[in-house]
């Protein structure tokens, strides 16, 4: 779907017949702007992440409000929402990256599969490795390309011989669509590649433990339009391996990489549905308003 298709068709959108919105009320009036539970389909049969009435706060403010949904197997998940609506925080919730926030205290259930993951017997480490994090702004290691991928099998005990370390670090690197660039410096610093490249690389170290999800916290903010579409097409290759949930601020980018939308306001899920119903026929007056471009 391409830029100008996803907004015109947003300009088009029918109304939803939702009680709790009325033709023409901005949709932050005086009511309750929420629904009592998230519209569309937040849930999927047999899914990879199960979240159910999730609340964060920063010490005594809640970041996010009950939220529930599911993430499915192999699926690409896009969360959308104004800046400050509690999409990153939400993504961080799911490998615990919020634990190294103090004053963060997240509640609700979570679940990877039948794994708790706020069992407190959770090996945290070995959750991140299941769940893999690539941030907005390429963070490689101080370190050689071939050292910065091969860093968490080597953390993990993933592999005894130098041989099976050189297949993991050419299969992670083949996968992230980077192989054939670095191929003939991998002991060159990570830091000496392009931004694009960057994030390639770190994309390829979260893969080398063999995640199951991948989180993706706006991966492509820090990046120019070309090194962009590099990530966007990754994503799609990616999706046939991993599970992955994806923050984005562009809902070009969410359109054209998600097959479910999950728009958050003020820290409550008000919608989640099928990418193109969300963009097309939304069924909430403010996801309707977000995605027209009437705030963000
Ligand atoms: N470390 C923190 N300490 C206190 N409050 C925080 C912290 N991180 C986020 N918040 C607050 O939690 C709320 C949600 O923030 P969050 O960064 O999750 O939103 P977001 O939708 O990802 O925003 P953006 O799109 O701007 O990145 C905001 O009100 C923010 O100020």
């Amino acid at each position: 779907m391409d830029n100008a298709s996803t907004l015109n068709k947003g300009q088009q959108v029918r109304r939803a017949a939702n009680p709790l919105q009325a033709e023409g009320k901005p949709p932050m009036s005086n009511e309750h702007p929420y629904p009592e539970k998230t519209v569309g389909a937040p849930f999927v049969d047999d899914p990879k992440m199960r979240m159910r009435d999730v609340d964060v706060f920063y010490g005594d403010k809640q970041a996010i409000h009950g939220v529930s949904l599911d993430i499915g197997k192999n699926e690409v998940v896009a969360l959308i929402g104004p800046s400050g609506c509690g999409k990153s925080t939400f993504l961080r919730s799911l490998n615990r990256m919020n634990d190294t926030i103090d004053i963060c205290r997240v509640s609700g259930s979570l679940h990877l599969e039948e794994q708790d993951l706020y069992d407190p017997k959770m090996d945290v480490v070995e959750l991140r490795a299941r769940v893999g994090m690539v941030f907005q702004k390429p963070n490689p290691f101080p370190k050689s390309i071939y050292d910065n991928v091969a860093y968490g099998p080597r953390l993990h005990g993933l592999a005894n011989k130098k041989y099976d370390l050189d297949e993991i670090v050419e299969t992670s690197l083949r996968k992230a669509g980077l192989w054939e660039e670095v191929k003939d410096r991998l002991h060159q610093p990570g830091t000496g590649l392009s931004g694009g490249q960057q994030q390639r690389l770190c994309i390829a170290r979260t893969i080398a433990v063999s995640p199951e999800v991948v989180l993706m916290d706006e991966p492509c903010s820090a990046l120019d339009p070309i090194a962009t579409a590099k990530i966007e097409e990754l994503i799609a290759e990616l999706s046939e391996s991993y599970t992955i949930a994806i923050v984005t601020h562009s809902m070009q980018q969410a359109a054209r990489v998600s097959q479910r939308t999950a728009y958050f306001h003020l820290g409550h899920l008000v919608e989640m549905n099928d990418t193109d119903t969300v963009f097309t026929k939304p069924q909430h007056s403010l996801t309707e308003a977000y995605i027209t471009g009437r705030f963000g």
